[in-house]
């Protein structure tokens, strides 16, 4: 039997209970009301509406708890029912249906009563729950929509009403409320009575983990719309094993950025902005005193090496990257004070590296790219390294110790935009021993990540 939902019904016997309640759950913890009767208030959590919490009045008449009851949402109520009446529970309302309702009643061994129902007649419409989470694109769409229009922004400088934000966003004043609305129904926006338009706590996660998350991922529109797009037509990487960008805008994405300035920038800074969280910890968790020389391999917009060359004075470091993201590398090293310390080198990784360095390093490139080709890269910094040098690659590991969600969706995305791949610890050593190089040493960085030190392997 799959749960899908959980809510205990607490009983409520002073009358004028219910008002204290809705007080304390709805205006100080931010619950929100979903049905409120003179004797039923029923509630969702303010960040997740799969929290519920319902209270029932005990004077109301008819059947109502005599002490806290669980109320269990199945999948499928006759295999449920089926089930515990094998185990022989104790059953104390036989299945029934009322109105979209089918429900019965079982007592748990710790003898609390427990309702168990499929579909509540408020969840008909619009499915299950847990299959609209996992197939809704509205809800995704709108987030975007209100991050690139730039409402986010402005509700995070204060709560502002509807027709204003539309001027301000210069947005179709009747659509924009439908858009709020609908944010508001996500839980993302609250609005007042007055129509006064405001971040939620879960709104307010955009701005605040903004370089921490995903959502760094939405800005600017028009790059982060091409790679939504890529992983909307995902199926036909799954059929092909192909990245499916090239087939949607005509050439590869790295091309792609090339080729269009706005989408060139608009990556460099996402990824800056992902690699900025993290770039600290890598300065601080290798050691790089003994080390004179690094080359940043494929360094983007030069936010891992500024923090690098920065943390650690004595160093001299070197950007590898294509023409148009080294310029914007140069310029940022420059701006940052580590200009001086450094050399940029047009160019590609496919291509020989300056060689001689004491450190080569990788972040996040790799699972760019096919295991053919993430091999002819790593072959290129082997033989730069030579004997002496290191390389190291920082990524995230298919077998990271998170929720298997987060790595496999970067997987999948991987697949749809160039037909990379996330790769588990083992897989990324298989493929450095196929050009010479053993693990020497590995960091967990940000508690998922990984950064490996690779030497050459000694000679069989
Ligand atoms: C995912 S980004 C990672 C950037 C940076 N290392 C970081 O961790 O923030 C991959 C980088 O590889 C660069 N790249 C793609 N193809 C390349 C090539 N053939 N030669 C050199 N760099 C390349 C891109 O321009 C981009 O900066």
């Amino acid at each position: 039997m799959t749960v899908i939902g959980l809510r205990p019904t607490i009983p409520v016997e002073r009358p004028d209970a219910m008002r204290e309640l809705r007080a304390f759950y709805v205006d100080v913890l931010g619950f929100r009301v979903l049905t409120e009767s003179g004797s039923v208030l029923r509630l969702a959590g303010p960040a997740d509406p799969r929290f519920r919490l319902d209270f029932q009045r005990t004077d109301g008449g008819g059947a109502t708890p005599r002490g806290v009851q669980l109320t269990v949402d199945v999948l499928d109520l006759d295999r449920a029912h089926a089930e515990l009446v094998r185990r022989g529970a104790t059953i104390v309302r036989p299945l029934a249906t009322e109105g979209l309702r089918r429900s019965f009643a079982v007592v748990d061994p710790a003898g609390l009563l427990v309702e168990v129902v499929s579909e509540d007649p408020a969840r008909v419409f619009g499915g299950s729950p847990v299959l609209r989470r996992l197939t809704d694109l509205v809800a995704p769409c709108a987030v975007r929509a209100a991050v690139w229009l730039g409402v986010v922004e402005l509700l995070a400088a204060g709560a502002t009403p509807a027709p204003e934000l539309a001027e301000r966003t210069g947005s179709h004043p009747d659509a924009l409320g439908r858009l709020l609305r609908h944010l508001v129904g996500c839980g993302v926006l609250v609005e007042d009575p007055a129509g006064v338009f405001a971040l939620s706590d879960v709104g307010r996660l955009l701005r605040e983990e903004a370089s921490a998350s995903r959502v760094d991922w939405l800005m600017p529109e028009g790059i982060s719309t091409r790679m939504d797009q890529a992983v909307l037509a995902v199926v036909h990487s799954i059929r092909t094993g192909e990245a499916v960008y090239p087939r949607l805008f005509g050439r590869s994405f790295w091309k792609d950025l090339a080729s269009e300035p706005d989408l060139g920038e608009g990556f460099n800074a996402m990824m800056g902005g992902t690699t900025a969280t993290v770039a600290p910890r890598i300065a601080a968790c290798y050691d790089w005193s003994a080390v004179a020389q690094v080359v940043d391999v494929g360094g983007g917009d030069g936010t891992l090496l500024i923090e690098l060359l920065r943390a650690h004075p004595h160093l001299l470091g070197t950007l590898v990257d294509l023409p148009h993201t080294a310029t914007a590398a140069r310029a940022n090293l420059a701006r940052a004070g580590v200009g001086d310390r450094c050399v940029v080198v047009p160019g590609s990784f496919f291509d020989p590296l300056p060689s001689g360095a004491d450190v080569y390093v990788l972040s996040n490139v790799l699972h760019d790219w096919d295991d053919l080709e993430a091999e002819r890269i790593l072959r290129r910094c082997a033989e730069a390294a030579g004997r002496r040098g290191r390389v190291l690659v920082y990524d995230l590991p298919l077998d990271a110790p998170v929720e298997p969600e987060l790595t496999t969706r970067l997987d999948l995305a991987m697949l749809a935009l160039f037909a990379g791949r996330l790769r588990t610890g083992q897989e990324l050593a298989r493929l450095a021993a196929t050009v010479g190089l053993a693990p020497a040493s590995t960091q967990v960085v940000a508690g998922v990540a990984q950064l490996t030190e690779f030497t050459a392997a000694s000679p069989a």
